[in-house]
This record gives structure tokens, C-alpha cells and sequence, in this order.
């Protein structure tokens, strides 16, 4: 560590008091000099990127996140009504929520949102929401999966606090999504259960025409929000997509925009060494020498950015994690990231990080100010936020003698503005490393596969149904049945086991158990 570095391998924004250490990254000139002539692509990808290029050429689709929080650049005026027009109904939609002129069909007001969505329709909003939502006007749950038991624990807190003054949103940009489907289809049967009108408690934020949407249209939603196809579900957040959950939240939305376009103005500028952005991607690309061999371990030392690793999470391994590079070479690209906070995972895996395989880089996240009111002397001379900022610098020092890189983000305090910069910071490093290795960003091929595979066993397990008896069957027997795999059909028949529609008697092996009604 050297005082020298610290003010070489420095990137401060000082309008919003941002800085990004990167010193602890052993980075040379010469790194810098070698991709030179992928970062001046990747600075050029980028620019066409925002002037609407094909820059999703499997999907032919442009990419349009940065155009939400500056319509301005946007490459048509139509495009420009498609983000400023969405952002007044929604806002308008809030207002009149909390205001109790939109209001539940049975009486009183809205005092709750349930979101159903997965993804990036959902990943989004439970970061702002724990960053942001302490004092929401509107607290905000979640139904992100198609766990029945998960669903049940939120529909009854749901139910004990009551649905009738529950808002729903569902969000899928695909509108075709099964697990929000099903959520929202267990949701619709508690609202139809308890007597209440499911369409008139709700809202859907997808794709014109889509499924989602039709089924709004029949069943006579609240209201509808637009999401387009030039925005992706991990870079959603500062779409309708996050925003309607934001402002119902009271979140200042404007400030999240704005945020982002500050961190976006200073990050477009095609000069490396003031551009934190391009300084991450370069970071990234010489830690894992271009090939993501080392783990990105996310630690944000503020408990509200909790959900910070897990955001990341989906925008960098969904959007990096890829088979081809855009030439159709066999790349496997990718960079694994995980976290939960500091300084509580020093109490878990911090171990392994300092004293076992080093196969990762560290991302701190310091949030400068511990909280805005007086602290107490929690021992004579320290406060609390003098132990959070001695554990994150003695981690990161701890790490770095025993040769674990890591780079050093600071900010504030955690507002809605400095949350924006944050997103808009790592939004624009995916792009400029995904140009550097020469990969497409966003799509997400790889997702449909599980996909399909789900779909042939939802088939058969349908087939399995047909040929259930009170005769006992074993798996082989049932597999030849149903023309099926027998390991295949066992899995069915055990699923039906365990779920009471047949019953399983085991042998010494799982080809010896039977299954009879
Ligand atoms: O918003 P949708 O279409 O329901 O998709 C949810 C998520 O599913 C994916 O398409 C694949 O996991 C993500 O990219 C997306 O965020």
C-alpha cells in the first residue's frame, strides 16, 4: 500500500462526493497501455450504444437504459415520449394513491404494495426498497418465486394485515414469466377467496400485448405501465419498473434519475483516467486476465446496501456469463459475484478470503457517514461508525498483505441520488467489459434452456399422473409407461409422493421403490 498509488489509482467526483480507489488493484501503465485499443472500441461500442445502435444484435434490439434518466439522448422523439410519458402517469399514479383518489374498491386506502415479479423485475426494487424504503409510505413485500410455502407466509402477513388495502403490482416485461404468473394466479385466488375484487387491487407494469397485459385488460386492472423492449429486466430499475414501486414508496424518484445521470455524464466521458466506470471494466479485465478468473466478493459496509451483492449479482453474471463472443467463438465469459455486508461477513467467510484460495477480489463499499444524528461512545473514545470504517480499512489491509486485490468505493451517505450513481456506475462497467471481452451484454440465452428443461418435466409429470394405479409401480415400470427416462420418471414420482397424489413405498435402492394411489 503506498501513498503514491492511492493518489494515482484515484477517480473522485467531488459534485457528489464519490471516489473509487482502485490502488489496491497492483494495476500498471503497462496494463493500461495494452488495452489500449479495446478501450477506445469499448468507448466507441458505447457511444453507438447510446445513439441506438443494434447493440443487442441476437434479439435485434437496441439498448436504451441510459436514455431513462436522460430522455434527452434518446435516438427519437418517440423513444423520448416513451420514458418521459410513463414517468408523469406513474408519479401522477402515486400521488393520487396517497392522496385517496385512487383507493381499494371496499373502503379506505392503500396501505401496502405487494410486488410480484422475479429477476430483474423484482431485484431491482427490493434493493431500492431496503436501501431506500425505512420510512415508506406504503411498506413494500415481495412474492418472487413459485415456492407454495413462500407464498403462503406472504399472503397470510398479507391477509393479517389486510388484502382489501393491498396493492398489487405484478411486473414482467415478458408478461410470460411462469413464477410471477403463478404468483400472481395464488394471489388472484386469495383475493377471490376472502371476496374481493382481484383486477380492481391491481396494477401490471409489462409489454404492450403481452400476456400479462391481456390479462389486465380482461380482468380490468387499476392501471397498466408500459416497459419497453429497448430496456433490459437487470438494467430495469430506473424503468417503470422500479420507479412505480419507488414512488408508492414515497422514494424521491427524481433523485434516483438524477443520480444516474450524474454518474452517466462523468462516465461518458471517453477519458480513462477520470472515468470510474471504464477504471472498473479495465480492473475487472487485468484481475481476471480478461476471463473472469477471479470472484468478485461484493461487501457494502451499510446494512440498508445489503442487497446491494445480490443486485450485482444478476446484472453482471446475467448480463457477462456467456457461451459465444460476438464472433461465435466458444468463450465462456463470465464473473462470478457474491456478498451480503460488512462488517458482519468478517463473522463468516472473510476467513477464507484472507487465509484460503485466492480467487476473488474484494469490492468495498464505504458509506462515509455512519448515521446523521449524535453517536454514543460505545467504548471510551469509539462509536459505532468508528468500528465499521476501522473493520472495512483493516479487512481490506488485512487482504492486501496476504496478496487479495480489491477496489474501494465511497460514497456519503446512502440517498436516493447516491443509490442512482451507484447502479448507474456499475451499469456502465458491464458495458465497457462486455465490449473489452468482446461479448454480447444483454441477452440471456443460457436462461431459456432451464426453461425448456422445466417444461418436458412439467409434461411429464402430467403423463406420469395419467398412468398412476393403486397397482405398485416402479420407476422403470412407469418410465416405460411413459416412454420416458427412468431416473426422469422417478423424480415425478417421488415429487408426487411428497405432495400426497401417491404414495411411495422404499425399497433398498430408488429402482426398488414403488408408488401406488
Ligand atoms: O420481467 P420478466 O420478463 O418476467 O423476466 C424476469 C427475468 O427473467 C429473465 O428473463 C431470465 O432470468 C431475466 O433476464 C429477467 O429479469
Amino acid at each position: 500500500m503506498s501513498w503514491k498509488t492511492y493518489n494515482q489509482r484515484i477517480v473522485r467526483y467531488p459534485e457528489f462526493g464519490f471516489s473509487i480507489d482502485l490502488s489496491l488493484m497492483d494495476l500498471s501503465d503497462s496494463d493500461y497501455d495494452m488495452l489500449s485499443p479495446k478501450i477506445d472500441k469499448a468507448f466507441a461500442d458505447m457511444a453507438a450504444l447510446e445513439s441506438g445502435a443494434i447493440a443487442n444484435p441476437d434479439e435485434q434490439r437496441m439498448v436504451g437504459h441510459y436514455w431513462l434518466r436522460n430522455p434527452s439522448i434518446a435516438p427519437t422523439p418517440e423513444i423520448q415520449r416513451e420514458i418521459t410519458e410513463p414517468l408523469e402517469s406513474l408519479k401522477a399514479f402515486a400521488e393520487q394513491v396517497h392522496t385517496g383518489v385512487v383507493v381499494p374498491p371496499g373502503g379506505g386506502t392503500f396501505e401496502r404494495v405487494l410486488l410480484i415479479g422475479i429477476g430483474g423485475s423484482a431485484l431491482g426494487p427490493q434493493l431500492v426498497s431496503e436501501a431506500l424504503g425505512q420510512n415508506a409510505k406504503l411498506p413494500l413485500f415481495f412474492l418472487d418465486n413459485t415456492d407454495p410455502a413462500g407464498i403462503d407466509h406472504t399472503l397470510g402477513k398479507l391477509a393479517s394485515l389486510g388484502l382489501a388495502t393491498t396493492l398489487v403490482l405484478v411486473i414482467s416485461k415478458s408478461g410470460g414469466t411462469p413464477e410471477t404468473r403463478n404468483g400472481m394466479m395464488e394471489t388472484k385466488a386469495a383475493y377471490d377467496a376472502a371476496g374481493l375484487d382481484f383486477g380492481k387491487h391491481t396494477v401490471a407494469i409489462t409489454g404492450t400485448g403481452s400476456k400479462l397485459d391481456q390479462f389486465a385488460d380482461a380482468h380490468g386492472f387499476i392501471a397498466r405501465f408500459p416497459m419497453e423492449d429497448w430496456v433490459g429486466g437487470r438494467t430495469s430499475v430506473l424503468s417503470t419498473v422500479g420507479l412505480v414501486p419507488a414512488a408508492l414508496q414515497g422514494i424521491q424518484i427524481d433523485e434516483l434519475l438524477s443520480g444516474a445521470a450524474a454518474m452517466d455524464a462523468e462516465t461518458r466521458r471517453a477519458d480513462v483516467s477520470t472515468n470510474a466506470s471504464m477504471q472498473l471494466a479495465i480492473a475487472w479485465y487485468c484481475v481476471g486476465n480478461g476471463k473472469g478468473e477471479k470472484d468478485m466478493v461484493v461487501l457494502p459496509y451499510k446494512d440498508s446496501l445489503v442487497l446491494f451483492s445480490k443486485y450485482l449479482q444478476q446484472l453482471v453474471m446475467e448480463s457477462l456469463g456467456k457461451e459465444k463472443d460476438l464472433d461465435g467463438n466458444t468463450v465462456h465469459q463470465g464473473i462470478a459475484v457474491y456478498g451480503n455486508k460488512g462488517s458482519t461477513d468478517q463473522h463468516a467467510y472473510i476467513q477464507q478470503l484472507r487465509d484460503g484460495l485466492n480467487n476473488f477480489f474484494a469490492t468495498f463499499i464505504e458509506v462515509r457517514q455512519g448515521r446523521s444524528g449524535p453517536s454514543i461512545e460505545v467504548e471510551p473514545g469509539n462509536t459505532s461508525a468508528d468500528f465499521l470504517q476501522g473493520f472495512l480499512r483493516g479487512t481490506r489491509k488485512a487482504l492486501y498483505e496476504s496478496g487479495r486485490k480489491s477496489i474501494t468505493i465511497s460514497i456519503p451517505e446512502v440517498t436516493p441520488f447516491q443509490l442512482g450513481s451507484l447502479i448507474a456506475l456499475f451499469e456502465r462497467a458491464v458495458s465497457f467489459y462486455a465490449s473489452l471481452v468482446h461479448i454480447n451484454a444483454y441477452h440471456q440465452p443460457g436462461v431459456e434452456a432451464g426453461k425448456k428443461a422445466a417444461g418436458v418435466f412439467l409434461n411429464l409429470l402430467n403423463q406420469v399422473r395419467g398412468h398412476l394405479t393403486a397397482d405398485a409401480k416402479t420407476a422403470a415400470e412407469m418410465a416405460y409407461e411413459t416412454d420416458s427416462d427412468p431416473e426422469d420418471a422417478y423424480h415425478c414420482l417421488v415429487h408426487l409422493a411428497n405432495n400426497g397424489e401417491v404414495q411411495m413405498a422404499l425399497g433398498d435402492k430408488p429402482e426398488d421403490d414403488t408408488f401406488q394411489l
